[in-house]
């Protein structure tokens, strides 16, 4: 299966890394271009993709098509590549924020584009990420099963209606940002006792792994697990009310939203 990429940022790499590290696919089976040489070229070479001349060359060479670019330049660099496209017809995967399986269509001047929608995140680097799914009406269903698939294998996945994609950007997308800040900051907590950063960062970022194992795995609510912690007067309990005397949950809630408004303006 020969996978391209139009954008070599964040997200296209995690992607490729992953996949490579998962032996899902091998360097000589992606197609790369950017809009700087100096960005994709040497990334090409460490990794023993393909870089192209265009992104018309990325689209003549793959079967499926990752576009992984800002949503402010998405709509130009489809029209860009939208002869090749209708000559072609490979499988668009778009993991662009905010842009639905309609807007790529008439960006692209193709209605019989094949497309799926993606919402990744960058932990698919390391094979835990989590993605969310929607197929465009014209793609089959080995087709859909076949970039299903690709993510299955770089964490999990989840089919879903595009209105609750912005839901999903705050949960999942941009979520890994506020886990490493909530990291980070009982991180500079353990700092501000004596431990060195090194060492704290690494017992806090366990006690987070350890802790959403332990959510996906038991059987009761966050909630129920939290009362466990908490012993009568004791240490866990003072530190929760604290922090929502600081209004914690509001705080992550507040953020979420914001996340969410963001995607859908
Ligand atoms: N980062 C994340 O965690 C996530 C991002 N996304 C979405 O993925 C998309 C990519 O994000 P991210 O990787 O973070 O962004 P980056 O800024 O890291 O990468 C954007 C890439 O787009 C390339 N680019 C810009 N203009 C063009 C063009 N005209 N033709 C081809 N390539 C071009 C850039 O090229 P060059 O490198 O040469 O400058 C760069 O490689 C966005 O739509 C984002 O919303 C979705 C989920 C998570
Ligand atoms: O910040 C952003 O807009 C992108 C979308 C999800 C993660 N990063």
């Amino acid at each position: 299966m020969k996978l391209g990429f139009i954008g070599a940022g964040n997200m296209a790499r995690a992607i490729i890394n992953g996949l490579i590290a998962e032996q899902k696919i091998s360097g000589e089976d992606v197609y790369i271009h950017s809009a700087h040489k100096s960005s994709y070229e040497s990334y090409a070479k460490e990794k023993g993709l393909n870089p192209c001349e265009s992104n018309s060359d990325v689209v003549k060479n793959a079967e499926i098509v990752f576009l992984a670019v800002k949503p402010i330049v998405s709509k130009d660099v489809l029209e860009e590549v939208s002869t090749e496209f209708e000559r072609k017809n490979p499988v668009l995967v778009s993991m662009v924020t905010g842009v639905s399986i309609a807007e790529l269509a008439d960006a692209l001047h193709f209605p019989a584009a094949k497309i799926i929608r993606i919402m990744p995140n960058v932990n698919v680097e390391i094979g835990e990420g989590m993605t969310a799914l929607k197929a465009g009406k014209k793609v089959t269903e080995t087709e859909f099963s076949e970039v299903t698939d690709l993510f299955d294998s770089i964490g999990k996945t989840t089919e879903m209606e595009e209105k609750d994609f912005s839901t999903f950007v705050a949960l999942a997308g941009s979520s890994p940002a506020y886990v490493y800040l909530f990291i980070d900051a009982m991180s500079r907590s353990g700092v501000k006792y004596g431990l060195n950063k090194r060492q704290a960062t690494e017992i806090a970022a366990q006690a987070v792994l350890g802790s959403a194992l332990k959510v996906l795995e038991a059987s009761k609510s966050p909630m129920d697990l939290v009362d466990d912690v908490c012993s009568p007067g004791g240490t866990t309990v003072a530190g929760l009310l604290a922090m929502e005397e600081y209004g914690f949950t509001t705080s992550v809630i507040k953020g979420l939203d914001a996340t969410v408004d963001k995607d859908k303006k």
